[in-house]
């Protein structure tokens, strides 16, 4: 499977350009694979964007190619990503809103009224208070300064009520988009009402680009420009432009549960990185097909011959791959477990690796010391319980050194990113992805429904 190239991500939908928040000036990595300067934002203007660097005629528009006039007193339909994590009513991780910000901003300053739309979680039948995006109102509205109106649905009279009575700069949040069936089967009579109340569409979540729904796709049959917001352009350029042609040496680390949906990614970035760090519950997997005992830990058996092939063609193309030869061997999958440092060739029967050893992570700090380019998707152990939280959060104070050092660093996948963040270092990462499927999905060189749906250049 080849890994993607810019081109091809531009084939699929990628946005060809390079982008920055509204309030600061920074340089990414871009489709032409060289490094552009690019200009801060700010309100928009009369001129489209100067720093569109249009690589194929199937680059896509973005909000900053709309002129002031575009933009002043229009109803635009945002679709975000606030599909945070809630502990009842309180959010856990705020990281998304935080995220989406840049772009009500940016749409608020030039006057236009703005419908954010989302989903929360996977309702199965209907309305459910508990998948409510009330508590996200009040974070956007703490966040944005601003009264952040909560409309009971997200179509309807009762929404275009609320709607013929906002002002240009307003914000209003439309209720959870999944509280209709229609929204997850794309159903076109769904899309058209929730466009029903809007001018024009602006897609900025980048976390379900990789989602061919309603909100994400289907609006965009109704509704004319449906461009790019800033986040979704950001995480492109990062994503793709890290991988197009990245500084090296280049490496990925991939850890965390989900082998069976992350092997395949290992797969694409054999054809890229220079190394590949396996962590967390995937080590064990590698471990097996390498003919060690794992006790109970976390194998997919069905993957091990997948693991020994990997390791093959890794092999072939002189990647260097690199797993723990320590791990923290618990009894039980429990915060209080009992617990033993192991070489990983004697990990006892009744145990299970749930984090990596000192050994391990030195090992794999002195390899990624040299990195200039480091992807990390995956926590590196069981991280929510204290006990196996060290090995992650010492990946994570090595990315933050490697970026003072100048490398880039880009960390995708909810829990990698929730691990980030308690550890006090997003701020210190080149690029913390708000998606982790999309952004898989995307380092896969699948089309995302979500940017292919835009308008193109
Ligand atoms: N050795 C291990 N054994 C079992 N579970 C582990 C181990 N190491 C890490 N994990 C678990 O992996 C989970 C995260 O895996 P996951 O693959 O979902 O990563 P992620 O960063 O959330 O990426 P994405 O959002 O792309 O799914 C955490 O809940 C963590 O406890
Ligand atoms: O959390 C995510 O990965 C996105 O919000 C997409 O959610 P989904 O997997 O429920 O579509």
């Amino acid at each position: 499977m080849a890994f993607v190239s810019v081109p091809a991500a531009l084939r699929t939908g990628a946005v060809a350009k390079a982008t920055t928040s509204v309030a600061s000036s920074s340089s990414v990595f871009v489709a032409s694979n060289r490094r552009v300067q690019v200009p801060a934002a700010g309100a928009a203007s009369a001129s489209p964007s100067g720093v569109v660097m249009q690589a194929t005629a199937t680059a896509k528009k973005s909000i900053k190619d709309l002129t002031a006039a575009d933009l002043a007193g229009k109803r635009v339909l945002v679709r975000c990503d606030l599909n945070v994590p809630l502990d009842g009513k309180t959010i856990t991780d705020d990281t998304r809103i935080r995220a989406s910000i840049p772009t009500i901003e940016y749409l608020t300053a030039a006057g236009a009224k703005v419908l954010l739309s989302s989903h929360l979680g996977r309702p199965k039948s209907g309305p459910e208070d508990k998948f409510s995006l009330a508590p996200v109102a009040t974070r956007l509205s703490e966040l944005l300064k601003k009264d952040v109106k909560m409309a009971p649905d997200c179509i309807g009279d009762g929404v275009a009520e609320i709607v013929s009575g906002m002002s240009n700069g307003d914000v209003t949040l439309l209720e959870n988009v999944r509280f209709y069936k229609e929204e997850t089967a794309n159903d076109t009579e769904f899309a058209k009402k929730l466009a029903a109340n809007a001018d024009m569409f602006v897609n900025d979540a980048f976390g379900t680009a990789h989602r061919a729904h309603g909100s994400t796709a289907g609006v965009t049959e109704f509704l004319r420009p449906s461009v790019a917001g800033l986040l979704l352009e950001k995480e492109l350029a990062y994503l793709a432009g890290a991988v197009s042609n990245p500084k090296r040496p280049f490496a990925a680390i991939v850890g965390g549960s989900k082998v069976s949906s992350k092997i395949g990614v290992i797969e694409s970035m054999l054809d890229k990185v220079d190394k590949l760090v396996i962590v967390g519950g995937m080590v064990f997997t590698f471990l097996k097909a390498r003919g060690l005992s794992t006790g109970s830990s976390l194998v997919e058996d069905d993957k091990i011959e997948l693991a020994k092939e990997l390791e093959e063609i890794a092999a072939k193309k002189g990647v260097k791959i690199i797993l723990p030869v320590d791990v923290v061997a618990a009894d039980k999958f429990a915060p209080d477990a009992k617990t033993q440092l192991v070489s990983v060739d004697a990990i006892p029967d009744d145990t299970m690796g749930l984090d990596q050893g000192p050994k391990s992570t030195e090992l794999i700090n002195a390899e990624l010391a040299d990195c200039k380019t480091v992807l990390w998707n995956g926590p590196a152990g069981v991280f929510e319980f204290d006990a196996f939280a060290t090995g992650t959060y010492a990946i994570a104070n090595t990315l933050a050194e490697v970026t003072a050092n100048g490398a880039t660093t880009i960390i995708g996948g909810g829990d990698s990113v929730a691990a980030v963040e308690k550890a006090g270092l997003a701020e210190k990462m080149s690029h913390i992805s708000t998606g982790g499927g999309a952004s898989l999905e995307l380092l896969e060189g699948k089309v995302l429904p979500g940017v292919a749906a835009l308008d193109d250049q």
